[in-house]
């Protein structure tokens, strides 16, 4: 499976499963974050949700690039990332707290889904970027609305985009993209951080959720997002994007 979904003591565990490619997201993998949101809407019994990579290389490399490659047209592009928009758009609007437990590399896309999480938990050593600049296209999943979002200072986030490179954790720790760069294994760093989240109702965290996610709406956030998409799949339509993915592909053949 592409996917794998856990639950224990109220804590329901989304892994990205695809090691081999480091943990990219392909069509199969975005079904499964559909069944996991879906999930949490129909249980009450799910107190925080996690999402991870598996192995302790990447959380997640970002789209698929050898399955979405043969997206040429703006339009075709628009179809795949609005696709993964609008989930990333239900994760980020949960009414549960959503924890990115970063494991490993989050690149590109990868980024975005740590972003459009309430919480990143980054292991030491580990890094995270929006790379999609190196490929002549910019976030295309919603997670430069997010990261706007998300309190850093304007010039911080703006650097973080525009960088378009990876930067280590303890950086990521000192711009507020990370709370917290743990040592440990995932598990442990996970079970300190929800310690006392535990002991409180979960009503408490869906109404506290609820005071950003009100702001959200009336801000047009999805509106903001479906906006971001369409930019990045008028750059995607680009000789220059497709040259770049062409380049990472032929070179991984050529290994
Ligand atoms: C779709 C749009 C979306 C968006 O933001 O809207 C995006 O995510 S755009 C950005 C897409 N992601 C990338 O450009 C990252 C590509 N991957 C890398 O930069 C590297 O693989 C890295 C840094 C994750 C790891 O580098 P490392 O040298 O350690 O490993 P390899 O590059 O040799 O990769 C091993 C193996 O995995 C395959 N792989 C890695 N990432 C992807 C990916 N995103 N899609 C498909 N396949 C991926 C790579 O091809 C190698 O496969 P192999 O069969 O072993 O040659």
């Amino acid at each position: 499976m592409a996917y794998l979904m856990t639950k224990e003591d109220g804590v329901l565990t989304f892994t990205i499963n695809r090691e081999d490619k480091h943990n990219a997201i392909n069509s199969e993998v975005m079904e499964g974050f559909k069944e996991v949101i879906t999930y949490v809407k129909n249980h009450d019994d799910v107190r925080f949700l996690v999402i991870t990579g598996a192995g302790e290389k990447s959380f997640c490399s970002g789209g698929d690039l050898a399955e979405f490659h043969s997206l040429h047209t703006e339009d075709e592009a628009f179809g795949m990332l609005s696709k993964m928009g609008n989930i990333l758009y239900e994760l980020a609007t949960l009414p549960v707290p959503t924890i990115a437990l970063i494991n490993g590399t989050a690149v590109g896309g990868g980024c975005e889904i740590a972003t459009a999480c309430d919480f990143r938990l980054m292991k030491r050593g580990k890094k995270a970027g929006f790379i999609q600049g190196t490929l002549a296209i910019t976030s295309g999943w919603g997670g430069g609305t997010y990261l706007f979002e998300r309190g850093l200072r304007h010039d911080r986030a703006l650097k973080m985009l525009v960088d378009a490179k990876p930067y280590d954790a303890d950086l990521l720790y000192d711009i507020g993209w990370a709370m917290r760069v743990y040592d440990g294994t995932n598990e442990e760093a996970l079970a300190e951080f929800i310690e006392h989240m535990r002991n409180i109702h979960p009503s408490v965290h869906q109404a506290y959720k609820e005071i950003e996610l009100r702001k959200w709406r009336e801000r047009n956030m999805y509106g903001r997002v479906m906006e971001e998409i369409r930019l990045c799949a008028k750059l995607w339509e680009h000789d220059a994007h497709h040259e770049a993915v062409n380049n990472f592909l032929t070179k991984k053949a050529k290994k």
